[in-house]
Parts: structure tokens; sequence; C-alpha cells
């Protein structure tokens, strides 16, 4: 049976089997297997969407078997885009901020040992400059709802942006095809995705 299988049942399954479950199955892909991924990301990407000139692009660096960004990242550098990363927010530990991020950006390791640029205030962006927001997340539905590592990062950030306005960023989720399953237990702050990218298709729900 190939990895990218979805039809297990996981209706019995809590958000914690299912992030396990999920996270397994997406680190055991080889690395051959995540480079072929990272190229049709890239090439995906560009065919599904259109960015405006010099557009600022909230991303992530891969972490935990994700979906590897890095090709994307080059090639929207090289289309002379901004490229942002999430950093860890130095006070509000439980929100995060969007970083610059440039070829020779410093960088650190947060506390989950993933790559961030150093905090710069004057390179920090508003959610709502951002054009699109390209979303980490562990498992998606046919909803496009959204699981994530579990520490609410993303849908805390985004609630007390949303508080404010919904007009931007563009919301777009990075998965491999393999993290796609039937149907996730959600809870009421979960925010679902209006569009999920994977190296082989393009998600859209276009009512979120
Ligand atoms: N690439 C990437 N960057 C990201 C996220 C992400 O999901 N992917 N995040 C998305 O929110 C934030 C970080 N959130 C994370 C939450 C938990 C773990 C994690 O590895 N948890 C361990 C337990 C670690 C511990 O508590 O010491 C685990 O579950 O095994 C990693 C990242 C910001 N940056
Ligand atoms: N809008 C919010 N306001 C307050 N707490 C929240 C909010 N969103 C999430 N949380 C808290 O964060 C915890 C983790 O949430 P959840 O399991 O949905 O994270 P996740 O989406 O998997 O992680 P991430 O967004 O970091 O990828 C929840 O138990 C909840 O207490």
């Amino acid at each position: 049976m190939s990895k990218s299988n979805n039809s297990i049942n996981n209706s019995q399954l809590t958000r914690g089997e299912l992030r396990k479950t999920i996270r397994k199955r997406r680190n055991s892909l080889s690395s051959i297997e995540q480079s072929v991924a990272a190229t049709q990301l890239n090439i995906n990407f560009f065919q599904h969407v259109n960015l405006p000139n010099n557009a600022r692009i909230g991303v992530y660096l891969q972490n935990d078997g994700e979906l590897d960004t890095s090709l994307l990242i080059q090639s929207l550098w090289s289309k002379k885009h901004q490229v942002y990363l999430p950093i860890i927010h130095p006070f509000n530990h439980t929100n995060l901020l969007f970083q610059k991020y440039e070829k020779n950006s410093p960088m650190k390791t947060n506390r989950y040992a993933i790559l961030e640029p150093k905090l710069d205030c004057s390179t920090v962006a508003p959610l709502a400059s951002l054009d699109l927001l390209l979303m980490p997340l562990v498992a998606f539905d046919e909803h496009g709802n959204r699981l994530g590592m579990g520490g609410g990062y993303y849908d805390r950030t985004l609630a007390l942006h949303y508080a404010e306005q919904r007009d931007k960023p563009t919301l777009m989720g990075l998965a491999h095809d393999c993290q796609r399953v039937l149907s996730l237990p959600t809870e009421a702050w979960d925010i679902p995705l209006p569009t999920i990218l994977t190296p082989t298709r393009l998600y859209t729900w276009p009512e979120q």
C-alpha cells in the first residue's frame, strides 16, 4: 500500500493519536522522496499562485519530515519576493512574529531546534502586511481543517490578527500528499484553510 494512501478510517482517533500517526508517516519518507516533493512543490507553487511584484510571503523552514521549502525560498528570492519566517515571540511565548529572512540573515535555533532568524524589530512584518502565509501542518482533511504540532502558535497568532482584520494574508497550508486524512476532529479555535498545496495538487475551499 502506498504511503500516500489516506483511506484509513481515522474517525476514532484523537488529535494526539492522529498527530503521532501522521508525523511518523511523513518522517518515514526517504530523502529522495523528500527532494522530489520539494522540486514538485516548487513547480506546483508557481503554476497555481500568482504573486504581485515584490510580494511578502510568510513561510517556514522544514522540521520533523515536513515538506521542504528550501527550493521554494530560493525561487522566491530569485524572483525578488520578500520571505518571512515565524519566530517565537520573545515575550509572549505562545505567539509568533514574522521576521524577514534573507540569504545572510543571522540565525538561531528555537526551543524546538528549528532555525529561525534572530529578532530584528526593524524587519518584523505585521501579519496584515504579508500577501501570503504558507503554513506548516501535520494533517489536513477534506474540509481544509488543519492539525498542527500542538503548540497552538498559528491558531493563537491568527486569532489575534483576525480580531482586527481578515483581508490579508491569504492562508495556504503546505503538506505532503500523505498528510491528508478523511476527517479531523476540530476544536473551536481551529482556523480552517482556504487552500492547501501539496507536491501534486492544490485543494481549495473558497468559502473559508
Ligand atoms: N517548521 C515549522 N516551524 C514552526 C512550526 C511548525 O509547525 N513547523 N510551528 C508551528 O506552530 C511553530 C513551532 N511549533 C512547534 C511545536 C512543537 C514542536 C515539537 O517538536 N514538539 C515536540 C515536543 C517538544 C517539547 O515540548 O520539548 C513533540 O511534540 O515531539 C515543534 C514546533 C513555529 N515554527
Ligand atoms: N485562539 C486561541 N486562543 C487561546 N488558546 C488557543 C488558541 N488556539 C489554540 N490555543 C491553545 O493551544 C493549544 C494547542 O492547540 P492546537 O492543538 O489546535 O495546536 P495546533 O494547531 O496543532 O498547533 P500550531 O498552530 O502551533 O501548529 C490548545 O490546547 C489551546 O489551549
